[in-house]
């Protein structure tokens, strides 16, 4: 599903990605663990298409296509998604209205007729339901004033709209309470199958107890220095990332 080869990434003349090798196959749920700095936001900026960073060398490829080629409407339309670590707030525009711009422009992209209203109202429902986002939130401007946690659950709301083939979540549980860690691992858990791959990059191995990863990779210097299964995580929570900090790439 995505494979990425000898990803070298700059930004302002300084490197980030080194030589990134990364697969992820159909049906998988693949975390990212590493320590500050070693390039996972920029990964995923990349893979997403954020404009300020400079490709030298290497590719990504979707379902065998050049994602590096696509603008960033087009990755999304062909199923990238990216569940910010920072969500952005855009001040007069009612989550409601984003949501369906949003929704109805990805379908047009693909070829597919808009939502009706009704249609589109149900289906925010269910998922604003499953979330436990009061109906309200959905009136007020996107983000604005939505506390960490509540930007986290509007994400993954939209992910859940969207029903993107590739999720990327940076950092998702920053910030969540118990509570709301569960509530939107449920939402992330729901929307797992098998046509659907996801990147979870994360610090902390907690969040990998509710979403259980089926491989977890280390990132270290811009690279993919170690990959294994979920212990692997349960290893890092107790030794650090003293074994991986500069090593070459395994
Ligand atoms: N616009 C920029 N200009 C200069 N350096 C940058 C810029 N953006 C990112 N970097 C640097 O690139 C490196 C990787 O940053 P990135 O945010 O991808 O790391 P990360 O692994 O996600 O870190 P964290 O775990 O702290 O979120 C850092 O050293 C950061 O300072």
């Amino acid at each position: 599903m995505l494979e990425i080869k000898n990803l070298i990434v700059q930004i302002e003349d300084k490197r980030i990605l080194n030589g990134l090798n990364l697969t992820v196959n159909k049906g998988e749920v693949a975390a990212i663990m590493g320590p500050n700095g070693s390039g996972k936001s920029t990964l995923s900026y990349v893979i997403a298409g954020k404009e300020d960073y400079e490709v030298l060398d290497g590719e990504i490829l979707l379902n065998g296509e050049n994602v590096l080629e696509m603008e960033p409407d087009q990755r999304a339309a062909a199923g990238v998604f990216l569940a910010f670590q920072y969500p952005l707030e855009i001040p007069g525009v009612a989550s409601m209205t984003f949501l369906k711009a949003t929704l109805n422009a990805q379908r047009k992209a693909r070829g597919e007729a808009e939502l009706t209203t009704p249609d589109f109202i149900k289906r925010v429902n269910a998922a604003a339901t499953q979330l436990e986002i009061p109906k309200d939130m959905l009136k007020r401007a996107l983000n604005v004033g939505f506390s960490g946690g509540e930007k986290k659950r509007m994400e993954i709301l939209q992910m859940a709209l969207l029903q993107p083939s590739f999720c990327i979540l940076d950092e998702t549980d920053s910030g969540l309470d118990i509570d709301a860690l569960r509530i939107v691992s449920e939402g992330v858990n729901a929307l797992r199958s098998s046509d659907r791959a996801f990147l979870v990059i994360t610090h902390y191995q907690r969040l990998l107890n509710y979403i259980v990863p089926d491989t977890v990779h280390v990132m270290s210097s811009g690279r993919i220095v170690k990959t294994g299964g979920k212990e692997l995580a349960l290893e890092l929570e107790a030794n650090g990332y003293a074994d991986y900090r500069d090593s070459e790439a395994a």
